[in-house]
This record gives C-alpha cells, sequence and structure tokens, in this order.
C-alpha cells in the first residue's frame, strides 16, 4: 500500500499570514493523522516563509511512533538567523525520513531535483550523517533520470520523483510521455534497490494514473493541493479522497 504523507507547508502559510496559531500545525497533522493518513512531511526553508523550526521541534515530539515524519530541504543551505539547517533540524527532531532537495532560497516551490551524476559526491557525507542520525533518506529526482546507481552508491534508501511536470502535461490533457519518464525513472530505481517516493503537484486529478502507471510506490507526499481541495470538502473528508486513490 503506497502510504500517504500530508504536507502542512500550506497551513503554516496561512497561520504566518495573520500571526497567532491558526490554523494550527499540530491539530492539522491530527486531523489528517485521524482520518487515516500514514505520515506528515514538513519543507521548512531558510527564509521561514511557512513552517518553522519551532513547528518541527513540535510535530516531532507529538507525532505517534507509527506517523512517519518526514523533513524536507536542501542540506547544503547554510543555517541563517533562526533556521539551524536541515542537518540541526534533523539531528533535533530525528525524523523517519529526510528528503534531500535542491533549492535555492529564492526558487517560488521546487522545480527540479538532483543531478546524481555531478551531485553524488558532495552528498555522500551528508546521507552518511543523516542515516548516522536514524533517518532514511531520500533524493529528490526530476522524472526522466536514468542513471539512477550513484543514488544506491552514496547509501540513499529511496528516491523522490518530482512530479511537477507530470502534473502540468496532466492538467494540459497530454500526460503520456511525462507519466513515461515518471515509470522509467520508478523502474531504474527499482532495479537499484532503491524505494520510490512521488510529490509536487499531485491531486486527486491526477494522483490515479500515476498509481496506476506505478502501483508499487512506496510513498506519495501531497499538501498544495490537497489543502486547496480541503477548502471546499474539508480536511479529513480530503484525506479520505486520497486514500481511496491509493487504494483502488
Ligand atoms: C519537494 C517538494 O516538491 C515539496 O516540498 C514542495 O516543494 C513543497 O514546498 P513548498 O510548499 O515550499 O512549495
Ligand atoms: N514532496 C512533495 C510535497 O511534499 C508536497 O508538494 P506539493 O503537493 O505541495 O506540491
Amino acid at each position: 500500500m503506497t502510504l500517504l504523507s500530508v504536507n502542512l507547508n500550506k497551513i503554516a502559510v496561512l497561520r504566518n499570514s495573520r500571526g497567532g496559531n491558526e490554523p494550527d500545525v499540530l491539530r492539522a497533522a491530527r486531523t489528517c493523522i485521524e482520518a487515516g493518513c500514514g505520515g506528515i512531511t514538513v519543507h521548512p526553508r531558510p527564509d521561514l516563509r511557512h513552517i518553522r523550526p519551532d513547528d518541527v521541534y513540535a510535530l516531532a515530539e507529538r507525532l505517534p511512533a507509527d506517523i512517519e515524519f518526514n523533513i524536507e530541504g536542501n542540506p547544503f543551505a547554510p543555517p541563517r538567523g533562526p533556521y539551524p539547517g536541515l542537518l540541526a533540524l534533523c539531528r533535533a527532531a530525528r525524523p523517519a525520513q529526510v528528503t534531500l532537495v535542491p533549492d535555492n532560497d529564492d526558487q517560488l516551490t521546487s522545480d527540479h531535483g538532483f543531478d546524481l551524476q555531478r551531485d553524488a559526491n558532495r552528498l555522500r557525507p551528508l546521507v552518511e550523517e543523516f542515516a548516522r542520525l536514524g533517518c532514511r533518506v531520500s533524493l529528490f529526482v526530476d522524472a526522466g533520470t536514468r542513471e539512477l546507481e550513484p543514488a544506491a552508491r552514496i547509501g540513499a534508501q529511496r528516491i523522490e520523483i518530482y512530479t511537477g511536470p507530470y502534473a502540468h502535461a496532466y492538467a494540459q490533457g497530454q500526460p503520456d510521455a511525462a507519466l513515461a519518464a515518471c515509470v522509467e525513472t520508478a523502474r531504474r530505481a527499482r532495479a537499484q534497490g532503491l524505494g520510490v517516493n512521488a510529490g509536487h503537484d499531485l491531486s486527486q486529478s491526477n494522483l490515479g494514473a500515476l498509481h496506476r502507471a506505478i502501483p508499487w510506490l512506496a510513498e506519495v507526499s501531497i499538501g498544495h493541493a490537497l489543502i486547496c481541495e480541503a477548502l471546499y470538502e474539508g480536511l479529513a473528508p480530503t484525506v479520505r479522497n486520497y486514500l481511496k486513490i491509493l487504494s483502488a
């Protein structure tokens, strides 16, 4: 069964827009868990635009042991003000999984994965350090990446396929090539013994086709669309809708 990890960044965006604690990230996490999700994802960024270090620490303390905590971020981004860096966050929070993403601080959102051939040697000591902390390491890669051996060689256990281009192609009514690129990368990763996650711009519309094409996906992390849909349908029913799609 593919695990649904709900990304709570957008709950924090709303909260930060007014100060105070509404909507409450912890309450949203509880609601998603009660509705049946298997994981919670956050992507704290150095500019603190949404999830802040305190959210990470509070989630780490309160999430039930059987709920996978996944922290995403750029391991090369240096500490900045109250942002202590991804490694320090993981040292304190000990998430079950850390997803390494090569984002610059000025990006609107994640828009590409690692170039594994180029980045593997630089990533290796960090992957080893996260592993020493007890975190499973997943590397964010573009759909269409064919050479996954470097990920396995440096000790990553999973990859996460960046599904933004697939979601865009799906919305244009022409998903076939983008979907085939996801499948190709997923197969090649599996052949290297890597688990396969997927995420970015997945929604109730486009998730089913992706899941039918790669039914053995280990995990999908979904935030933006899920929180938008929840504005209309409610958070718990929306989470349940995603679970239905993943169990079809
Ligand atoms: C790695 C990834 O695809 C997600 O974490 C996505 O980047 C969400 O981040 P934002 O909510 O900051 O856009
Ligand atoms: N790893 C992807 C993620 O956590 C959520 O991305 P999105 O659904 O907010 O685009």
